[in-house]
């Protein structure tokens, strides 16, 4: 199954904070990261893990560690950058692979206006970050172009989803699979998620 709702309650109790009209961008932008960071704790939980034996301080002790690919943290521009942090708390050496979408606010289709990604991307896993999984238009350009450089292991964090980007997700890429807090009722007419956050840019950004 593609979309998996992280239902913990501090999951809930957070995305219910950052609900609130005419939040403040400090408590947004935190609110954000938290998140992401309880996100990530759940879109890693299947990672295979290796044993090995280390010298412990009472003699040799058998630990773990994480096997194989590695992680790159893909940030869409500029919402998703309020995520990151979060999500490199938990996995500090990730590379950072970015991807500068913005939406056209007429036709709703995303514009590319920068891509930078790591290197070797057939050998790593892609996390996905970005705050609002509207139409899925911005998803499923980023997932293209990852895909074009070889990765093969793609997943995506949200805060909020849309019935509608999801669909898309799943006509297109159904391979993918999103950890998001919430997935809400419907889109506007000028596609903004509802009930939603607004516009998450912005709110991080504190630009209006
Ligand atoms: O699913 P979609 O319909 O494609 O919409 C979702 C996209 O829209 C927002 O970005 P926006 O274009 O506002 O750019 P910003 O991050 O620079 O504010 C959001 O952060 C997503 O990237
Ligand atoms: O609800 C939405 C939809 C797209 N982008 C946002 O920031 N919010
Ligand atoms: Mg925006």
């Amino acid at each position: 199954m593609p979309v998996h709702i992280v239902s913990h309650p501090l999951v809930r109790h957070k995305l219910g904070l950052m609900r609130k009209h005419n939040i403040s961008t400090k408590d947004f932008r935190e609110l954000a990261s938290e998140l992401a960071r309880l996100l990530t704790y759940e879109a890693t939980k299947d990672l295979e893990t290796e044993k090995r034996i280390i010298q412990g301080w009472s003699g040799p002790v058998e630990v773990e560690r994480i096997k194989g690919k590695k992680i790159t943290v893909v940030p869409i521009l500029r919402a998703g950058l309020g995520m990151m942090d979060g999500v490199l708390d938990l996995i500090p050496s990730a590379k950072v692979s970015v991807v500068g979408l913005y939406r056209n606010e007429s036709t709703l289709e995303p514009v590319r206006y920068y891509l930078k990604l790591a290197g070797n991307m057939h050998e790593r896993i892609s996390l996905i970050l970005d705050p609002m999984l509207a139409t899925g238009g911005t998803l499923v350009m980023t997932i293209d172009l990852l895909k074009e450089a070889g990765c093969q292991n793609i997943r995506g964090i949200f805060l909020v989803a849309a019935p509608e980007g999801i669909r898309r997700l799943e006509a297109t890429h159904p391979d993918v699979d999103v950890y998001v807090a919430a997935v809400d009722e419907k889109l506007n007419a000028d596609g903004y998620i509802l009930p939603g956050l607004g516009d998450a840019g912005d709110k991080i950004f504190g630009t209006k």
